[in-house]
This record gives C-alpha cells, structure tokens and sequence, in this order.
C-alpha cells in the first residue's frame, strides 16, 4: 500500500549500520595497557574506523553477491543523496535489469522489476510483508489495521470488503456526482482567463468525494474544509526521506497533528452514523452501508475509533493514487481531442438527453469506450509504481540469488505495464486496445496488470476507483470543456508519492452546452 505513500524509503534511521557498529566494535580485542600519547589515539581512531567502513563495504558485498549495483557504496550514506530528489530517470535506469541493489543508510535494498518476480514477491507473504514509510505508524497509528500481515490481516480485511459490494459502490455514486458538479462549476467560475495549475485542485475533488463518499452529511462542511487543508501535512510527511523524530516543527509532528483532527471528525461520523441508522435511517454512505452490516451482524461490531482508523487508512491508500490519475486524464483527454470526442459520444448516448440523473452503475456499464480511456491512463501512467516490501525470512528470488533477510524488496510496476510483449506500442496512449477486439481485450493480460498490486494486500478499493474515474471523466466530458497549456514540463514526471506532469497540469475550464 501506500507510500511515500507508496514507494516507501530507504529514508531514515541508520539502524542496521549502528547494529553493525555496535557488534564489530564489541567483538575487537581488548588492547593491552599503554601510555595513551595523542599520536597512539589518533592512530587507534583511525583504525577503528577504517575497519568499520571497511566492514561496511563487505557487508554491501556479501549481501549484493552478483547483483548489478555500484560496486562499493558511499561510506554510510550510502545513495542517500540520489533518494532525496527521486526522478523518473534515476528508477528507469533501477530498472534496466531484472534484479538491482542499492543501499542507503546501509538499509539494502533490491528492486525487482519484472512481473514474474513482482508477482512472486506479492504472493510470498511467508517470506515478504508490506513495508511502509518508518513514519506511516506514527501518523496512521501502530494500531491501525494496514500494518496487520497473515490470517489477522486476511480476517479484518473480510469484514471491509462488505463496503465495496455493488450495492455500496450505488449508494457512493449519488454521491458523487453532487460533489462533481459542485466543483466543476466552482472550475468554470474560476475568473482567471489564463490556464493554471490544476493537480491541487483534483487533489481536493478528490478529498471532498472521499469524505463524502465515506463519511456522507456526518461531517460538517468547515470540518471537511479543515481535514482536506490539513491531510496535505500528511502527505508531506510520507515523503521518500524524513527526518526520522517527531519533533515539534517537522513533518512528522504536522502530519500526526493532522490525523488527530482527522481521526477526532471521522470518529464522531462513524457515532453519528450508528446513531442515525438504530433509528431507521436509509443507507447514504460507506458508514452507513457499514453500520448496516453491523446491525445485521453480518459482520462484527466496531468501535468508533476503529472505523475512523479504517477511513483514515483509505484516505491514506488513496488520495495520493487517484488525484494522480485523474490529473492525467484530463491532461491526456485534452491532449487527444479525437479520444474526447469519442467519450462524448458515448456519454451523449448513453445518458440520452438525461443530464441531471446522477451516474449510475447501470450506465457505466454501457460506457466501453469511457472505462477503456478509464484503463488506459491507469496503465500508461500508473499512479503507484511501486510497492516495498521487507523480507522476514531469506527469500529465494531464483535459482541463483536469494535475497537475505530484513532486505528491502521491491517489486515495480512500471515495466510490466509497458512491456511491449503485452502492451503494443505502450508509450502510445491507446484506449482502444482495451475494447472488444483490442489487443488487450478479455484480459488477456491479467499477469502484467499490476496497477493494484496483487496477493493478501492488493487493493481493496480498485472496485471504487474504476468508477470514480470514469464517472469523472464521462461527467467532464459531457459538461466542460477544457484547454491544456502543454509546457516543456508537460511530459515531465514528478514523483510526489505517485506521479503527477511536473508542471501541475495548466488547464483552464469552461461550461460546454449540452442539448436536454
Ligand atoms: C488509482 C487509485 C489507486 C491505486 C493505483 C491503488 C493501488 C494500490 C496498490 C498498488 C496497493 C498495494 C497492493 C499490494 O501490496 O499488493 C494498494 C493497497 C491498498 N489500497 Fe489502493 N489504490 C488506489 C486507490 C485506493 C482506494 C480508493 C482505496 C480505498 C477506498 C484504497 C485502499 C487500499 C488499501 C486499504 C490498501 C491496503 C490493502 C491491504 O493491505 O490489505 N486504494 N492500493
């Protein structure tokens, strides 16, 4: 799951290096009685940590053995320096080779870039559990049900799925839809007659569709104002490197501030919402569909504060990943009006002069061509690429190399969603090989398709994403027009915890006319 939401980091402490300090200087000899002259404590100094750093470039050696990888490491650092500022290029080049190995901090770290190793590594939850940023405890909580791994986590996560049946994506979609039109008119109005910055703006469509989805009127408006403007200190704080403390002031303490005011909203929701549906209330979000379940015992009671936890870790795995995606589509929609176009049509069709129904499941699933460009941004932009995992146990990867212990292991998506073998012509932006007919109909390429990950932890929202994306897509569509400022930075990847154009995507609204 997440990190910096995702892509978790070799970033802070130095654990294994200190361990390592502390063993190899408790193991030297003990040194016979001397006179202490300056020059004799200088030259013991020296020596100690000559061999230290020594010791250090061994261990680099014998955990890497043949792996490609720099043949001696920056003492201590390690690649630190190359973490700080992740690029696109840097992880393509990480990328080049099945297996490769990296240290920072004397952290080891083996990325693995195929889909049969990704694959393989997903499904060892013997030997492999998910790993997240050091400082994702201390903001979601030790407590939190995303750092349970095994049967505990397989029996939680049983009870969640009961939110995402089609029953409950129905209810979300109503909701939706309001929020939609709330900010595609607050879009339109937007009286700067120039393209801006749009990412932060998805990023708060996003948060605002997220409350209300989960949390529906339970939380108030300034309150959702408050955790939106706040979740952003969080998102900060899961950046790839940290500092490691919680100090007033950093990163971490702001993030933790911000899921207090979060968990206290999302706890007081879930009271409201047990209280309103013990009286009769009908269904109108994720809480409620939850409570239902509850009072019907089909599954287990929650306490308040559980259920906030839940939605915190939701708000967590997703807000990151999906304003990604919906950044993009709009950029690639525009940047492809023939595609556009083709959405649209469909939109026009299907929705067949009915412009104030909200979005149903009915009529996404008469929307091929929507949830085909819905796809295709997912794979041609993977908003998660990739997912680190440490190993409990040695791992033997394959015949010739098994990756030791308490190693940083992580599987990447990025080459199996653009394997040409798989994908043809996959730096192309081709809805259309996902249609009845295309090349990647009938899912004919289940293996490679790792947007959600795969195994025990694989996403538990893709079900909610699919629609979201393509309500939003399909609804923009139909009700806006859009023009792109494609700027040198256009193509340009940053990496945020998922990726984003790196000038955050310059676009400026209009309302387009439809016929009723
Ligand atoms: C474009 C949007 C999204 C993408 C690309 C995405 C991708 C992922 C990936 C790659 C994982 C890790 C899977 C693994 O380790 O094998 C994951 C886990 C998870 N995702 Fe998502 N996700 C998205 C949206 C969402 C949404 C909307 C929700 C909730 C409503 C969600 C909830 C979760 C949770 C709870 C986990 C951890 C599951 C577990 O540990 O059992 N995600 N997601």
């Amino acid at each position: 799951m997440p990190s910096s939401t995702y892509v978790s980091a070799p970033a802070s402490a130095p654990s294994h290096f200190v361990e390592t300090l502390g063993k190899l200087s408790s193991s030297l000899p003990e040194l016979p009685a001397v006179e202490w002259s300056a020059k004799t404590v200088a030259t013991s100094v020296l020596a100690i940590v000559v061999t230290l750093l020594l010791a250090e470039q061994v261990l680099w050696r014998s955990r890497k053995q043949a792996l490609p990888g720099h043949a001696w490491q920056i003492p201590v650092i390690g690649q630190f320096a190359e973490s700080l500022n992740p690029s696109m290029e840097a992880y393509k080049r990480s990328w080049a080779t099945p297996l490769a190995s990296v240290s920072v901090f004397n952290i080891f770290i083996v990325i693995a870039s195929t889909t049969d190793y990704a694959r393989k590594i997903l499904n060892s939850s013997t030997l492999a559990e998910p790993c997240l940023v050091r400082s994702a405890k201390q903001i979601l909580l030790p407590e939190n049900w995303v750092f349970l791994n095994g049967k505990v986590h397989n029996e939680y996560r049983k009870g969640l799925n009961v939110l995402f049946t089609p029953k409950a994506l129905e209810i979300y979609l109503r909701v939706q839809d309001t929020i939609y039109r709330k900010f595609f008119d607050s879009w339109v109005a937007n009286p700067n007659p120039s393209p801006e910055p749009y990412m932060m703006k998805f990023r708060n469509l996003n948060m605002f569709t997220s409350l209300r989805v989960f949390c529906g009127e339970y939380i108030a408006e300034d309150a959702a104002e408050e955790i939106s403007s706040k979740y952003w200190q969080i998102t900060k704080a899961l950046e790839l490197v940290n500092f490691p403390f919680a100090f007033p002031g950093t990163k971490v303490w702001n993030a933790c501030r911000a899921r207090e005011v979060a968990v206290k909203h999302l706890s007081n929701a879930a009271a409201a919402s047990k209280k309103a549906m013990a009286q009769g209330k009908e269904a109108d979000c994720l809480l409620d569909a939850w409570v239902e379940q509850i009072l019907a015992k089909k599954v287990r009671e929650y306490t308040d504060k559980e259920m906030a936890l839940v939605l915190l870790s939701f708000i967590f795995a997703s807000q990151d990943a999906m304003s990604s995606s919906i950044t993009f589509a709009f950029q690639l929609l525009a940047d492809n009006p023939d595609i556009l176009a083709k959405v649209r049509e469909e939109q026009t069709r299907v929705r067949a002069g009915d412009h104030e129904s909200p979005m149903s499941l009915a009529w996404l699933e008469q929307m091929p061509y929507t949830n085909a460009v819905t796809k295709e941004v997912l794979r041609y932009r993977p908003p998660v690429i990739m997912v680190p995992y440490l190993t409990k146990k040695p791992f033997p990867i394959n015949d010739e190399y098994t990756v030791p212990k308490g190693t940083m292991l992580i599987p990447s998506f990025w080459n199996s969603l653009h394997d040409p073998a798989v994908y043809p012509e996959p730096e192309e932006f081709k809805p259309e090989r996902w249609l009845p007919g295309g090349v990647n109909a009938n899912g004919t390429d289940s293996k490679n398709w790792l947007v959600f990950g795969a195994g025990a932890h694989k996403c538990i929202g893709q079900n909610y994403v699919y629609m979201h994306m393509s309500a939003v897509i399909g609804s923009a569509a139909l009700f806006l027009n859009w023009e792109h400022e494609v700027t040198p930075l256009s193509e340009e990847i940053e990496i945020i915890a998922t990726l984003f154009p790196k000038d955050g995507c310059r676009l400026k609204f209009s309302k387009r006319e439809v016929e009723h």
